[in-house]
């Protein structure tokens, strides 16, 4: 995938044919719409998008689905077809001063009569406020904006921008397109290998036309230097390098936020940052890591220090108004804050028992003093009546029962060693209550 950097000064009419030196993937990349395979969900004979990229007449539109499944390659196709200008941004890469440029030389062309496609990849790491900065050039279709998203965008992308634009949801290619589009690339370069390897590769990419052409061309290329016609195991070989990478969809994904969680849990500072910045530098989204640092506070912090929970939300906060690279502050400050943090997993437990007393039993009508007494009949059914007010008391505390009837002896909060205070205060309150 190009990067801002790559950018020519003025984008030509039609996207350059790849150069040879240019990975298999993206020497393969479809330019017509004869040449892609599957999203037939999305490309049927009279559908909206198949509609927009032949009659050269595209509209704004999110394309939401894995990598490597042709959202980078329909964009170029809809400017091809257009004979319009093909602009390409990364959000996670770009700031305000590439869109203003993209939005200028959109501008500069109109004045010709060109159309300008601008195609922006992972819109969805774009925070609100670039997000909105979009809409003006959308509104007055200065630009048609193609954003490309791996995550659902009815969660990550503004609903603003959501519904000037049309979703188009793509999904992973099956087995057999992938082995058709490996047997097109074999063709191409004049290669062969066998069918098991074809298969072999085709069945294990998930999906990914670009990360399973990356296998074939890695395979041809270890077979070459050894003279010898791809093996299994050179496949396998491939297929394993590539998937060092961190993996943001997949395994590793979750391997990173897991060892991230623990090692916070586990009081450990160094170990928290490490997996941190193993997740920013593979691409994680910084909001996802913001809403495990969330649940963290509560789940293993609580109220052994109140003040994790405010510092968690305000790092997600911090992401959200500011982005990538410098909410990285953010994110570390609560990273090391929570690692440092004393320990509590009671807000956890002490639900799980309430939850499981309700599940349990079911749960019981509150009593009488307690329920609303705010509709004009409740008084008659006697509902509030014999209500305490406990301000009405010394240190604000009296014996109402508050529990239903017949559960009056459950208790389901008991601070941990890392709370003494709210221990110490909870022994006085069931005290001056007469409780136990
Ligand atoms: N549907 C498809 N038909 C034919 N080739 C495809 C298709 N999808 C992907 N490819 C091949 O995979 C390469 C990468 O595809 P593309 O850049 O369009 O993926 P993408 O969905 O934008 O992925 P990412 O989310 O990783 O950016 C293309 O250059 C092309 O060779």
């Amino acid at each position: 995938m190009g990067s801002l950097f790559d950018l020519p000064e003025e984008s030509p009419a039609t996207p350059p044919a790849p150069a040879a030196d240019q990975p298999l993937a993206a020497r393969m990349r479809p330019r017509t719409l004869e040449q892609f395979v599957g999203q037939t969900h999305l490309l049927g004979p009279s559908s909206a998008l198949r509609t927009a990229i032949q009659s050269g007449e595209p509209h704004s539109m999110i394309l939401y689905g894995p990598p490597g499944t042709g959202k980078t390659t329909l964009a170029r196709m809809l400017a091809e077809y257009a004979d319009a200008a093909f602009e390409e941004l990364s959000a996670v890469e770009a700031g305000r001063q590439q869109v203003r440029e993209v939005m200028e030389r959109a501008r500069e062309r109109r004045r010709s009569g060109r159309h300008t496609i601008f195609f922006l990849d992972e819109i969805h790491r774009f925070n609100k406020a670039q997000q909105d900065a979009l809409l003006p050039a959308v509104e007055e279709g200065l630009v048609v904006l193609v954003g490309a998203t791996t995550e659902n965008p009815y969660f990550e992308v503004n609903s603003a921008l959501i519904s000037r634009a049309q979703v188009y949801e793509l999904q992973e290619l099956t087995a057999e397109d992938i082995a058709g589009l490996l047997r097109r690339a074999l063709d191409e370069v004049g290669a062969s290998v066998s069918d098991e390897v074809i298969e072999f590769i085709s069945s294990r990419s998930a999906g990914d036309a670009r990360s399973s052409l990356n296998a074939l061309e890695l395979a041809l290329d270890t077979a070459q230097r050894t003279g010898q016609p791809v093996t299994l195991a050179d496949a396998e070989d491939a297929m394993q390098r590539k998937a060092l990478r961190y993996d943001k969809a997949g395994d590793q994904h979750y391997d990173y936020i897991s060892a991230f969680i623990k090692s916070v849990r586990g009081s450990d500072p160094d170990a928290g940052l490490y997996y941190l910045a193993a997740m920013i530098e593979g691409g994680e989204d910084p909001r996802y890591i913001a809403r495990r640092i969330i649940v963290l506070a509560s789940e293993d912090v609580g109220n052994a220090d109140p003040q994790a929970l405010p510092i968690a939300v305000a790092a997600a906060q911090a992401v959200e108004h500011v982005g990538l690279p410098e909410c990285t502050y953010a994110l570390s400050q609560a990273t090391i804050y929570l690692a440092m943090a004393p320990k509590s997993n009671v807000a956890g437990t002490a639900f799980g028992r309430a939850r499981a007393e309700i599940r349990d039993n079911g749960a019981k009508i509150p009593p009488t003093a307690l329920r609303t007494a705010a509709y004009p009949a409740a008084k008659k059914l006697g509902r509030g009546i014999g209500y305490d007010y406990p301000h009405d008391h010394p240190g604000h505390i009296n014996d109402q029962e508050h529990l239903p009837e017949g559960r009056e002896h459950l208790r389901f909060f008991d601070p941990g060693e890392a709370e003494p205070e709210l221990r110490e205060r909870l022994k006085r309150i069931r005290d001056a209550r007469g409780r136990d």
